[in-house]
């Protein structure tokens, strides 16, 4: 049996690969307290595989996880998938009725950063003087509150989390937009058998440094994918962490390396003098909610 790491339990994470891999009877899930240690599993083996949430509608990329993935391991993306994240607050007790009433004895919240920054409208509008605690991820917040057994200390947290440490949901999808929607990668050494549903298409990722900083490279760069009319679907620029000012260019691209323009296209790249390094070339899949939603 697979073994795949992930942050856990009570994430959105574990939620996401649940209801995308399915929730256990073909692949072993083995939670850890941070990313880090997600990571780290996969590239000591003593895991298969790292789930890894890498990108959100509003908060945009994960950086700190592109950047372990630039710099830190060199694990190929086998897949990726989205999943939607509705933040829930999560309290002792049954709380006071309405959310007003609910909010008005807190003091301090505690969640994962990203989660903070995906409520941060409702933060400021109902809990603008509170404390704000950050921990690895919101399974570990919502595990902490329970554990203190404080009426003044909430959790933003998926409802699982809420299950599993004893948790009253006083209010539920407190996030600041309602279509919030995560990315998650699978990464790990070898391919994986997925679920028997057809990818939307094949993605591949790949980082790319250029020669020099001269004027038009990137147009160069990008002039290889739009004459061989190749869509990108993300560009971002990294730190290559060598020299201030200097950056990788992180590009997904909307095409298989078993194409024949893509191959091609990167030939043509290394040509003018840019690396490229391959990240993975994997399929993608939105989201397809298991049951029928409301
Ligand atoms: O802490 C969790 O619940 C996570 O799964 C982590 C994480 C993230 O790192 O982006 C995943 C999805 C949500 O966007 C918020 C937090």
């Amino acid at each position: 049996m697979k073994r795949i790491a992930l942050l856990g339990p009570g994430t959105f994470t574990e939620e996401s690969a649940h209801s995308f891999l399915g929730s256990g009877e073909t692949y072993e899930y083995v939670n850890c307290k941070l990313i880090d240690d997600v990571f780290m599993s996969t590239v000591n083996g003593e895991t298969d595989y790292s789930v890894i949430p890498i990108e959100n509608t509003f908060d945009g990329s994960v950086r700190l996880h592109l950047d372990w993935l630039i710099h830190e391991v060199d694990l190929p993306m086998q897949a990726e998938w989205v999943f939607p994240i509705s933040i829930n607050l999560l309290g002792i007790g049954a709380g006071k009725g309405n959310l007003e009433a609910s909010c008005s004895g807190l003091t301090k919240i505690i969640s994962h950063g990203v989660t903070l920054t995906q409520c941060r409208q409702f933060l400021r509008k109902y809990l603008p003087h509170v404390e704000l605690e950050q921990v690895g991820s919101n399974g570990e917040a919502a595990r902490l509150v329970s554990e203190l057994g404080r009426p003044d200390v909430a959790a933003l947290a998926p409802n699982g989390a809420g299950m599993l440490y004893g948790l009253h949901t006083w209010a539920p999808a407190v996030q600041d937009h309602q279509n919030n929607y995560t990315r998650f990668l699978l990464v790990g050494n070898e391919p994986i058998q997925l679920p028997g549903r057809a990818p939307d298409f094949t993605k591949t990722t790949i980082i790319v440094t250029l020669p020099d900083d001269y004027p038009g490279g990137l147009h160069q760069l990008l002039s290889a994918f739009a004459w061989r009319r190749i869509n990108l679907s993300k560009i971002e620029s990294r730190p290559t962490k060598k020299k201030l000012g200097t950056y990788y260019f992180y590009i997904d691209v909307e095409a298989s390396m078993d194409s024949v323009l893509l191959p091609a296209a990167l030939q043509e790249i290394e040509a003018i003098g840019c690396q490229v390094r391959l990240l993975g070339c994997y399929p993608t899949y939105s989201y397809e909610p298991v049951h029928s939603e409301v």
